[in-house]
């Protein structure tokens, strides 16, 4: 038996307590998503975002910026929100356009308004094991494997992609709660023989359908952080299908893993609110 995780129930219960908690704050938490250009992809998440914020009782603060804007702007505007008291949480909305230098506008967000947890403060926080906000992602899968009661303690758990905003600090993540963790990458020699060793098997490898039966070891939980657009819809970087009666849980896409980073980034910013 497979179960189909359902991301957005989860992601409902963590919003409600995020919602009930705001209620008894006396002040209403202040996030600004900051969105540069016009990537259709991007206005759709920070869409769901802003909805979010609005729903859990919290003030939306958002800014969109033109596509050429200057790295001296961007930096002004986060420098402006790090100064506002009103202002609990900065996200700058990733991609960005080719001429911004995401790494240098990111380390500028203040670490208690860090609510995606990607500065470099946030990230060394993480890698000590120390308290701090940690990137949604991640987070949200750690929800989702404790709300189906998957075990990570002695548990292996290969993580497919390395990239700041979840590959790494999945592995890290992962890696506290007691798992044994591997990392797998494009240069990975045999990713099938790794992944078939897998009790958790994370996918974020940003390659549309790369993991299949092939890869699965029966009774691993396989969670797909991948989301693509196609001209049939939405898929990950999973064949879920193949799954069925192989794996013992698999996140769809939509339905998964999505839904859990805007619910997660709810909850850091209570958090951040809160001091
Ligand atoms: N600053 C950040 N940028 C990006 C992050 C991030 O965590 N911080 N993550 C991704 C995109 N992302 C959030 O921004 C995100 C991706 C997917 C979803 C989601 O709800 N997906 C739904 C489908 C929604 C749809 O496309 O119709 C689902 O999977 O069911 C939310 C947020 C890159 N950038």
């Amino acid at each position: 038996m497979t179960t189909f995780i359902d991301g957005k129930a989860v992601a409902l219960r963590v919003g409600a307590q995020v919602t009930a908690e705001v209620a008894t704050l006396g002040r209403k938490p202040g996030l600004a998503t900051i969105l540069v250009g016009d990537d259709p992809a991007s206005a759709v998440y920070v869409a769901g975002k802003r909805k979010a914020v609005r729903e859990a009782g919290m003030r939306d603060l958002h800014r969109s910026l033109p596509a050429t804007v200057p790295q001296g702007q961007v930096a002004a505007m986060i420098d402006e929100l790090a100064a506002d008291p009103g202002c609990d949480g900065i996200l700058l909305q990733l991609p960005l356009p080719a001429h911004l230098d995401p790494g240098a506008l990111i380390d500028r967000i203040p670490a208690g308004k860090d609510v995606d947890g990607l500065t470099t403060r946030s990230a060394g926080l993480l890698a000590r094991g120390e308290n701090g906000l940690r990137p949604c992602t991640p987070s949200g899968v750690i929800e989702l494997l404790a709300s189906e009661g998957v075990k990570m303690r002695g548990a292996h758990a290969v993580v497919v992609g390395r990239s700041s905003l979840v590959g790494h600090p999945m592995a890290e993540m992962l890696l506290h709660h007691d798992a044994t963790v591997s990392i797998a990458h494009k240069h990975t020699a045999d990713l099938a023989a790794l992944t078939r060793e897998a009790d958790i098997l994370v996918v974020a490898a940003g390659v549309p359908g790369l993991i299949g039966a092939e890869h699965v070891k029966p009774g691993a939980a396989v969670i797909d952080v991948g989301i693509h657009r196609t001209p049939h819809g939405l898929t990950g970087d999973v064949r879920t299908a193949e799954l069925r009666g192989i794996a013992a849980q698999v996140t769809p896409v939509p339905g998964g893993v999505g839904p859990m980073t805007i619910a997660m980034l709810m909850a850091n910013t209570l958090r951040a609110a809160c001091g």
